[in-house]
């Protein structure tokens, strides 16, 4: 994690004005509406004339032939490549498992196929996706299966198994071939976006969908003919180093030009010099999309995020870095979802009689953060413990931007039962902390639950993290706050001449 909180021990906080609440909540509607770009997943057609190696496996005596097809498909041509293929599995947490009722496909996977020559090269879609993504360094793209779907056939939502550190996007391709249905469904942030390919291939085209790979997708059942898709890993290269980086090397570079920079400057100018924690205080704004960790416990590193951010994250970050401000990324974790989890899981065991170690954890420690939590605006005494609970929810409501439920670590890992079982929150590394002034809350948070166990095969060395920024807003009279000066107008300036 880079730097360290300027000045010290970080303080308690008092409430937020009403001005205060108004100059944050600008702030959280022109990110919030940044947010809202529904960039997470897009697509288009190509053409290719394609031919198809592949190898029949299965168990019949044709087992191992080697088969040549040309594009498109007609219905006998995708029965065929469809029944060359084995059912297709899918990953739940550690394990590689066939359940019809999750996944109903057959696939093909690289090297018991090739394409000649690779439509996705040949057609200059790599150039396309590198322009439009925007990354520092070169994308990779890797084949990794041919996919076949027959009638009836879908993919339940999951979330690709993040295949290490670079792995930023999925790129589906389908071949022509008759097929009505299979829509792929993409979510994020609260929308989708459906992909109906049925109707683009059918004059022989190729069409493509890129997602970022953390977003949550389903196939929906093909209701007729045979489906058949290309899919591929994306990666950012060199994201290998593990030192993160706070530097402002890449601020000054116009690598993205982008109009929502804008809105959330001038916000942000607001928060800066206008009436607004005079004292000064630490905001957070939770990322939106997750990104892959390597899965050690009690991570810290997030082997150059930097470049490797997302759509609108790299927007938001590359506006945050230009007003000067300190930050840094930590982990978030929803109370709400170590509760739930923890209870479904453990619910054959415990029979709700007595409190578990872990729930007494956790009360323990929201009990302690309450006792030393600031009173109510502008104070800043100490509450009585007494009355926490009912101040707490009167703080809540006069002030949003307090969230005590949610908790934050400096490092980075997925919670879940085996991390609960080994007892103390000191080993979680949570805490609470009361001085954060949430301007926009996390979309994800790092507790494993089933989408997070599910994906497209099993999980490997890295999984997938929720990130968040501090903003260490620092006191008026420091450098960086103070009035900026207004610069004459070219006309006014006096002649010397
Ligand atoms: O076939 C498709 O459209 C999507 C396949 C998919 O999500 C996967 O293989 O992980
Ligand atoms: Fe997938």
């Amino acid at each position: 994690m880079e730097g360290q909180y300027p000045g010290g021990s970080a303080p308690r906080r008092r409430l937020l004005n009403q001005e205060e609440l108004a100059i944050t909540s600008r702030l959280g509607s022109a990110v919030a509406q940044m947010n809202r770009s529904g960039n997470f997943a897009w697509g288009g057609v190509l053409s290719c004339n394609l031919r198809i190696y592949y190898e029949r496996l299965g168990t019949d005596e044709a087992k191992g032939q080697l088969k040549l097809t040309t594009l498109p498909f007609d219905e006998e041509g995708a029965r065929e490549i469809y029944l060359a293929g084995t059912p297709s599995p899918f990953g739940r947490g550690k394990q590689t498992v066939y359940d019809e009722e999750y996944r109903q496909a057959r696939e093909i996977k690289v090297p018991h196929f090739a394409l000649s020559p690779d439509p996705f090269l040949q057609s200059g879609l790599a150039g396309l996706l590198s322009r439009k993504l925007d990354y520092d360094s070169a994308l990779i793209f890797r084949l990794n299966k041919l996919n076949a779907y027959g009638k009836g056939g879908f993919f339940k939502e999951h979330q690709d198994t993040s295949q290490g550190v670079g792995h930023i996007g999925t790129l589906i391709l389908c071949l022509p071939s008759p097929f009505k249905g299979g829509d792929l469904l993409v979510r994020h942030g609260g929308q989708t976006t459906t992909f109906d390919w049925s109707d683009q291939v059918c004059d022989g085209e190729i069409a493509w969908g890129f997602l970022y790979s953390d977003c949550k997708h389903e196939v929906l059942p093909v209701e007729d003919g045979f489906r058949i898709t290309l899919q591929y890993d994306v990666f950012v290269s060199d994201c290998s180093s593990d030192s993160d980086s706070d530097s402002d090397s890449d601020s000054d570079c116009a690598y993205m030009y982008d109009t929502r920079l804008k809105t959330v400057s001038s916000a942000f100018h607001e928060v800066i010099h206008g009436p607004f924690l005079p004292e000064g205080g630490v905001l957070a704004f939770g990322l939106q999309y997750e990104y892959p960790i390597e899965e050690r416990y009690k991570n810290t590193t997030l082997g150059n995020l930097e470049f490797r951010l997302k759509d609108i994250d790299a927007v938001f970050m590359k506006c945050l870095k230009s007003t000067g401000l300190k930050w840094e990324y930590f982990g978030v974790f929803d109370t709400w979802e170590l509760f739930e989890d923890r209870q479904s899981r453990s619910s054959d065991c415990w029979d709700g009689s007595s409190s578990p170690e872990w729930a007494e954890d956790l009360a323990k420690n929201a009990n302690a953060e309450t006792e030393h939590s600031s009173d109510g605006a502008s104070t800043g005494e100490d509450d009585t413990p007494t009355d926490s609970a009912q101040s707490n929810q009167q703080r809540r409501k006069s002030d949003p931007t307090y969230r005590r439920d949610l908790w934050v670590s400096n490092s980075i890992h997925g919670v879940d039962g085996q991390f609960l079982e080994s007892g103390s929150l000191d080993e979680l590394d949570l805490e609470r902390k009361s001085e954060i002034v949430w301007i926009t809350e996390p979309y994800y948070y790092n507790v494993k639950n089933d989408y997070h166990t599910y994906g497209n095969e099993y999980q490997k060395e890295t999984i997938y993290a929720a990130v968040a920024v501090k903003v260490f807003l620092p006191a008026v009279g420091d450098a960086i706050r103070q009035p900026r000066p207004t610069t004459e107008p070219l006309n006014k300036r006096k002649r010397t001449d």
